[in-house]
Protein backbone atom coordinates (compact mmCIF):
# COMPACT_ATOMS: atom_id res chain seq x y z
CA UNK A 1 0.00 0.00 0.00
CA UNK A 2 1.46 3.50 -0.80
CA UNK A 3 2.09 5.58 1.99
CA UNK A 4 4.55 7.97 0.98
CA UNK A 5 2.88 10.96 1.63
CA UNK A 6 5.24 12.36 -2.04
CA UNK A 7 3.65 9.78 -3.69
CA UNK A 8 3.06 11.26 -7.28
CA UNK A 9 -0.39 10.70 -8.90
CA UNK A 10 -0.56 8.45 -12.04
CA UNK A 11 -4.39 9.50 -13.50
CA UNK A 12 -5.89 12.94 -13.83
CA UNK A 13 -6.96 15.86 -16.16
CA UNK A 14 -5.02 15.88 -19.74
CA UNK A 15 -3.16 19.40 -18.62
CA UNK A 16 -1.64 17.08 -15.02
CA UNK A 17 1.11 16.01 -16.80
CA UNK A 18 2.61 19.31 -18.10
CA UNK A 19 1.66 21.17 -15.22
CA UNK A 20 3.99 19.03 -13.41
CA UNK A 21 6.92 19.36 -15.19
CA UNK A 22 7.97 22.92 -13.60
CA UNK A 23 7.42 20.49 -10.14
CA UNK A 24 5.34 23.46 -8.62
CA UNK A 25 2.50 21.72 -5.86
CA UNK A 26 -0.69 22.63 -6.23
CA UNK A 27 -0.35 22.47 -2.11
CA UNK A 28 2.34 21.37 -0.41
CA UNK A 29 1.87 20.44 3.68
CA UNK A 30 4.88 19.68 5.47
CA UNK A 31 4.47 18.55 8.97
CA UNK A 32 1.41 20.38 9.68
CA UNK A 33 0.61 20.13 12.92
CA UNK A 34 -2.78 21.74 14.31
CA UNK A 35 -4.43 22.00 18.44
CA UNK A 36 -7.08 22.93 19.83
CA UNK A 37 -6.11 22.87 23.43
CA UNK A 38 -5.02 20.20 24.24
CA UNK A 39 -6.24 18.21 21.10
CA UNK A 40 -4.15 17.29 18.41
CA UNK A 41 -6.38 17.96 15.56
CA UNK A 42 -3.72 17.38 13.05
CA UNK A 43 -0.32 15.82 13.13
CA UNK A 44 2.38 16.10 11.35
CA UNK A 45 0.84 15.84 7.97
CA UNK A 46 2.83 15.69 5.07
CA UNK A 47 0.64 16.52 1.67
CA UNK A 48 1.61 17.43 -1.98
CA UNK A 49 -1.42 17.72 -4.60
CA UNK A 50 -0.52 17.89 -7.96
CA UNK A 51 -2.00 20.37 -10.63
CA UNK A 52 -5.20 19.52 -11.73
CA UNK A 53 -5.75 16.26 -10.02
CA UNK A 54 -8.69 15.95 -7.83
CA UNK A 55 -7.64 14.87 -4.33
CA UNK A 56 -9.70 13.21 -1.71
CA UNK A 57 -9.03 13.52 2.07
CA UNK A 58 -11.43 10.64 4.20
CA UNK A 59 -10.87 9.43 7.21
CA UNK A 60 -13.54 9.01 10.12
CA UNK A 61 -14.99 11.85 12.15
CA UNK A 62 -12.78 13.90 13.93
CA UNK A 63 -10.12 12.41 12.07
CA UNK A 64 -8.91 16.25 11.34
CA UNK A 65 -9.98 16.75 7.54
CA UNK A 66 -11.86 20.11 8.61
CA UNK A 67 -8.74 21.38 10.39
CA UNK A 68 -6.77 20.41 7.45
CA UNK A 69 -8.55 22.01 4.84
CA UNK A 70 -9.39 25.27 7.44
CA UNK A 71 -5.34 25.69 7.28
CA UNK A 72 -4.66 24.90 3.81
CA UNK A 73 -6.87 27.66 3.33
CA UNK A 74 -5.16 30.56 5.60
CA UNK A 75 -8.42 30.08 8.01
CA UNK A 76 -6.21 28.73 10.58
CA UNK A 77 -3.42 30.36 11.61
CA UNK A 78 -0.15 28.19 10.87
CA UNK A 79 3.63 29.21 10.93
CA UNK A 80 5.74 29.94 7.68
CA UNK A 81 7.36 26.73 5.59
CA UNK A 82 4.14 24.53 6.60
CA UNK A 83 1.89 25.34 3.79
CA UNK A 84 2.39 25.98 0.13
CA UNK A 85 -0.21 26.91 -2.34
CA UNK A 86 1.20 26.54 -5.87
CA UNK A 87 4.20 27.79 -4.38
CA UNK A 88 3.32 30.63 -2.09
CA UNK A 89 3.88 30.14 1.19
CA UNK A 90 0.29 30.03 3.08
CA UNK A 91 1.79 32.27 6.22
CA UNK A 92 3.97 34.39 4.50
CA UNK A 93 1.42 35.60 1.54
CA UNK A 94 -1.79 34.93 2.99
CA UNK A 95 -4.12 37.22 0.90
CA UNK A 96 -2.49 36.15 -2.16
CA UNK A 97 -3.10 32.33 -1.63
CA UNK A 98 -6.85 33.90 -0.74
CA UNK A 99 -6.89 34.79 -4.52
CA UNK A 100 -5.99 31.38 -5.81
CA UNK A 101 -8.95 29.68 -3.77
CA UNK A 102 -12.37 28.86 -3.70
CA UNK A 103 -13.92 27.10 -0.44
CA UNK A 104 -16.98 25.51 -0.25
CA UNK A 105 -17.04 24.98 3.42
CA UNK A 106 -19.46 22.85 4.97
CA UNK A 107 -21.19 25.31 7.31
CA UNK A 108 -24.05 27.07 5.11
CA UNK A 109 -22.60 30.05 3.24
CA UNK A 110 -25.55 30.75 1.12
CA UNK A 111 -27.88 33.30 2.57
CA UNK A 112 -31.72 31.97 1.52
CA UNK A 113 -33.13 35.44 1.86
CA UNK A 114 -31.23 36.58 -1.52
CA UNK A 115 -31.40 35.39 -5.06
CA UNK A 116 -29.55 32.92 -6.65
CA UNK A 117 -27.82 35.96 -8.46
CA UNK A 118 -26.93 37.91 -5.69
CA UNK A 119 -25.91 35.31 -3.61
CA UNK A 120 -22.78 35.09 -6.45
CA UNK A 121 -23.21 38.60 -7.14
CA UNK A 122 -21.69 39.31 -3.02
CA UNK A 123 -18.76 36.38 -3.19
CA UNK A 124 -17.62 38.75 -6.45
CA UNK A 125 -17.48 41.41 -4.53
CA UNK A 126 -15.81 39.41 -1.36
CA UNK A 127 -13.57 38.32 -3.43
CA UNK A 128 -12.80 41.18 -5.18
CA UNK A 129 -14.10 40.82 -8.83
CA UNK A 130 -13.63 44.11 -10.47
CA UNK A 131 -16.92 45.59 -11.49
CA UNK A 132 -16.12 45.60 -15.57
CA UNK A 133 -16.44 41.63 -14.95
CA UNK A 134 -18.49 41.05 -12.56
CA UNK A 135 -21.52 40.91 -14.36
CA UNK A 136 -20.39 38.65 -16.21
CA UNK A 137 -18.16 36.72 -14.43
CA UNK A 138 -21.49 35.66 -12.11
CA UNK A 139 -23.13 34.91 -15.11
CA UNK A 140 -20.60 32.24 -16.05
CA UNK A 141 -20.48 30.85 -12.44
CA UNK A 142 -24.06 30.51 -12.26
CA UNK A 143 -24.27 28.66 -15.69
CA UNK A 144 -21.29 26.36 -15.47
CA UNK A 145 -23.24 24.71 -12.37
CA UNK A 146 -26.57 24.75 -14.25
CA UNK A 147 -28.06 27.43 -12.10
CA UNK A 148 -28.74 29.92 -14.72
CA UNK A 149 -32.64 29.30 -15.08
CA UNK A 150 -32.86 29.53 -11.16
CA UNK A 151 -30.67 32.03 -11.07
CA UNK A 152 -33.19 34.74 -10.06
CA UNK A 153 -35.22 33.05 -7.36
CA UNK A 154 -34.63 33.10 -3.71
CA UNK A 155 -32.43 30.60 -2.04
CA UNK A 156 -34.82 29.76 0.35
CA UNK A 157 -36.87 28.11 -2.56
CA UNK A 158 -33.79 25.89 -3.47
CA UNK A 159 -33.40 22.07 -3.07
CA UNK A 160 -30.66 20.90 -0.88
CA UNK A 161 -28.68 19.74 -4.13
CA UNK A 162 -29.46 23.10 -5.92
CA UNK A 163 -27.90 24.85 -2.88
CA UNK A 164 -24.68 22.76 -2.89
CA UNK A 165 -24.53 24.03 -6.81
CA UNK A 166 -25.28 27.76 -5.58
CA UNK A 167 -22.00 27.15 -3.22
CA UNK A 168 -19.95 25.89 -5.67
CA UNK A 169 -21.02 28.77 -8.14
CA UNK A 170 -19.98 31.11 -5.46
CA UNK A 171 -16.71 29.69 -4.79
CA UNK A 172 -16.15 29.40 -8.46
CA UNK A 173 -16.59 33.28 -9.08
CA UNK A 174 -13.17 34.41 -8.74
CA UNK A 175 -11.97 31.59 -10.87
CA UNK A 176 -9.81 30.28 -8.19
CA UNK A 177 -6.87 27.60 -9.40
CA UNK A 178 -7.48 25.57 -6.42
CA UNK A 179 -11.04 25.16 -5.23
CA UNK A 180 -11.65 23.41 -1.89
CA UNK A 181 -14.82 21.56 -0.69
CA UNK A 182 -15.95 20.28 3.09
CA UNK A 183 -17.98 17.22 2.25
CA UNK A 184 -19.28 18.72 -0.72
CA UNK A 185 -22.63 16.37 -0.90
CA UNK A 186 -23.36 15.70 2.47
CA UNK A 187 -27.17 15.40 3.52
CA UNK A 188 -27.88 15.39 -0.08
CA UNK A 189 -29.97 12.36 -2.45
CA UNK A 190 -27.78 9.99 -4.62
CA UNK A 191 -29.10 11.99 -7.84
CA UNK A 192 -28.02 15.08 -6.21
CA UNK A 193 -24.78 13.88 -5.36
CA UNK A 194 -24.32 12.38 -8.41
CA UNK A 195 -25.15 16.22 -9.82
CA UNK A 196 -22.91 18.23 -8.06
CA UNK A 197 -20.07 15.48 -8.66
CA UNK A 198 -20.65 15.77 -12.79
CA UNK A 199 -20.17 19.71 -12.14
CA UNK A 200 -17.17 19.42 -10.35
CA UNK A 201 -15.81 17.07 -12.98
CA UNK A 202 -16.95 19.54 -15.74
CA UNK A 203 -15.80 22.58 -14.37
CA UNK A 204 -11.93 20.49 -13.70
CA UNK A 205 -11.95 19.17 -17.29
CA UNK A 206 -12.75 22.68 -18.81
CA UNK A 207 -10.48 24.95 -16.60
CA UNK A 208 -7.72 22.74 -15.34
CA UNK A 209 -8.52 23.72 -11.61
CA UNK A 210 -6.99 21.49 -9.15
CA UNK A 211 -9.82 20.61 -6.69
CA UNK A 212 -9.19 19.13 -3.08
CA UNK A 213 -12.39 17.37 -0.95
CA UNK A 214 -13.14 15.35 1.56
CA UNK A 215 -16.09 12.90 1.42
CA UNK A 216 -17.00 10.23 3.63
CA UNK A 217 -18.73 7.97 0.69
CA UNK A 218 -16.42 5.59 -0.32
CA UNK A 219 -18.06 5.19 -3.75
CA UNK A 220 -17.48 9.27 -4.61
CA UNK A 221 -13.94 8.90 -3.45
CA UNK A 222 -13.74 5.69 -4.99
CA UNK A 223 -15.36 6.96 -8.93
CA UNK A 224 -13.95 10.45 -8.19
CA UNK A 225 -11.08 11.23 -6.93
CA UNK A 226 -7.77 10.53 -8.64
CA UNK A 227 -6.14 10.06 -5.35
CA UNK A 228 -6.36 9.81 -1.83
CA UNK A 229 -5.16 10.32 1.72
CA UNK A 230 -6.85 8.40 4.50
CA UNK A 231 -6.43 10.58 7.59
CA UNK A 232 -7.01 8.99 11.24
CA UNK A 233 -6.05 10.66 14.45
CA UNK A 234 -4.72 13.69 12.54
CA UNK A 235 -2.37 11.36 11.18
CA UNK A 236 -2.06 10.47 6.70
CA UNK A 237 -2.09 6.82 7.02
CA UNK A 238 -2.48 5.93 3.25
CA UNK A 239 -1.92 7.79 0.41
CA UNK A 240 -2.43 6.79 -3.28
CA UNK A 241 -5.07 6.33 -6.20
CA UNK A 242 -8.06 4.13 -4.89
CA UNK A 243 -6.81 0.99 -7.69
CA UNK A 244 -3.24 1.48 -5.36
CA UNK A 245 -4.79 1.78 -2.08
CA UNK A 246 -6.83 -1.78 -2.79
CA UNK A 247 -3.79 -3.54 -4.55
CA UNK A 248 -1.99 -2.71 -1.64
CA UNK A 249 -4.04 -4.02 0.56
CA UNK A 250 -4.53 -7.48 -1.02
CA UNK A 251 -0.78 -7.91 -1.60
CA UNK A 252 -0.73 -7.41 2.02
CA UNK A 253 -3.16 -10.17 2.53
CA UNK A 254 -1.58 -12.57 0.40
CA UNK A 255 1.69 -11.81 2.20
CA UNK A 256 0.27 -12.66 5.59
CA UNK A 257 -1.83 -15.45 3.97
CA UNK A 258 -4.99 -13.92 5.78
CA UNK A 259 -7.05 -16.59 3.12
CA UNK A 260 -9.37 -13.30 1.93
CA UNK A 261 -8.11 -13.15 -2.33
CA UNK A 262 -10.98 -11.27 -3.67
CA UNK A 263 -10.03 -7.32 -4.09
CA UNK A 264 -11.12 -5.57 -1.30
CA UNK A 265 -13.22 -1.86 -1.26
CA UNK A 266 -12.23 0.97 -0.59
CA UNK A 267 -13.74 0.72 2.81
CA UNK A 268 -11.61 -2.63 3.49
CA UNK A 269 -8.25 -0.70 3.17
CA UNK A 270 -10.11 1.94 5.53
CA UNK A 271 -11.02 -0.44 8.05
CA UNK A 272 -7.70 -2.19 7.64
CA UNK A 273 -5.63 0.98 8.27
CA UNK A 274 -7.56 2.62 10.88
CA UNK A 275 -8.49 -0.44 12.46
CA UNK A 276 -11.56 -1.20 14.95
CA UNK A 277 -12.20 2.06 15.01
CA UNK A 278 -14.75 1.87 12.14
CA UNK A 279 -16.09 -0.67 13.08
CA UNK A 280 -18.41 0.73 15.59
CA UNK A 281 -21.16 3.01 13.73
CA UNK A 282 -22.42 4.61 16.86
CA UNK A 283 -18.56 5.28 17.91
CA UNK A 284 -18.21 9.09 17.30
CA UNK A 285 -14.64 8.80 15.96
CA UNK A 286 -15.33 5.82 14.23
CA UNK A 287 -18.48 6.43 11.96
CA UNK A 288 -17.72 5.66 8.33
CA UNK A 289 -19.03 4.90 4.72
CA UNK A 290 -22.36 6.79 4.54
CA UNK A 291 -22.85 9.13 7.58
CA UNK A 292 -25.89 9.54 9.53
CA UNK A 293 -25.71 12.48 10.01
CA UNK A 294 -28.92 14.80 9.84
CA UNK A 295 -27.84 17.71 8.50
CA UNK A 296 -29.87 18.59 5.47
CA UNK A 297 -28.74 21.85 3.28
CA UNK A 298 -32.28 22.78 2.26
CA UNK A 299 -33.86 23.25 5.91
CA UNK A 300 -30.09 25.14 6.83
CA UNK A 301 -30.86 27.36 4.30
CA UNK A 302 -34.55 27.86 5.33
N1 LIG B 1 -12.95 24.66 17.01
C1 LIG B 1 -12.56 23.57 17.67
N2 LIG B 1 -12.35 23.60 19.00
C2 LIG B 1 -11.95 22.50 19.68
N3 LIG B 1 -11.73 21.30 19.10
C3 LIG B 1 -11.93 21.20 17.78
C4 LIG B 1 -12.36 22.33 16.99
N4 LIG B 1 -12.47 21.92 15.70
C5 LIG B 1 -12.14 20.61 15.69
N5 LIG B 1 -11.81 20.19 16.92
C6 LIG B 1 -11.36 18.84 17.29
O1 LIG B 1 -10.27 18.50 16.44
C7 LIG B 1 -10.36 17.15 16.01
C8 LIG B 1 -10.39 17.10 14.49
O2 LIG B 1 -11.60 17.72 14.05
P1 LIG B 1 -11.93 17.95 12.50
O3 LIG B 1 -13.20 18.73 12.44
O4 LIG B 1 -10.74 18.52 11.82
O5 LIG B 1 -12.16 16.46 12.01
P2 LIG B 1 -12.90 15.92 10.70
O6 LIG B 1 -12.09 14.78 10.21
O7 LIG B 1 -13.13 17.06 9.75
O8 LIG B 1 -14.28 15.40 11.27
P3 LIG B 1 -15.74 15.36 10.57
O9 LIG B 1 -15.70 14.26 9.57
O10 LIG B 1 -16.65 15.05 11.71
O11 LIG B 1 -16.01 16.71 9.96
C9 LIG B 1 -11.60 16.57 16.68
O12 LIG B 1 -11.19 15.92 17.85
C10 LIG B 1 -12.43 17.80 16.98
O13 LIG B 1 -13.26 17.56 18.10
Amino acid sequence: MATAADGVATTGADGVTAARADGVAAVRCTGLTYSFGRTKAVDGVDLRVEPGEVFGLLGPNGAGKTTTLRSITTLLPVPPGVIEIFGRDAARRKMMVRRLLGYVPQQLSADGGLTGRENVDLFARVFDVSHRERRERVGQALEAVGLAGAADRLAATYSGGMVRLLELAQALVSAPRLLVLDEPTIGLDPIARGNVWDRITEIRSATGMTVLVTTHSMEEADQRCDRLALLHRGKVRALGTPGELKSGLMAHRRETGDGETALPSLEDVFRHVAGGELAGSEDERGEFGDVRRTRRTASRVG
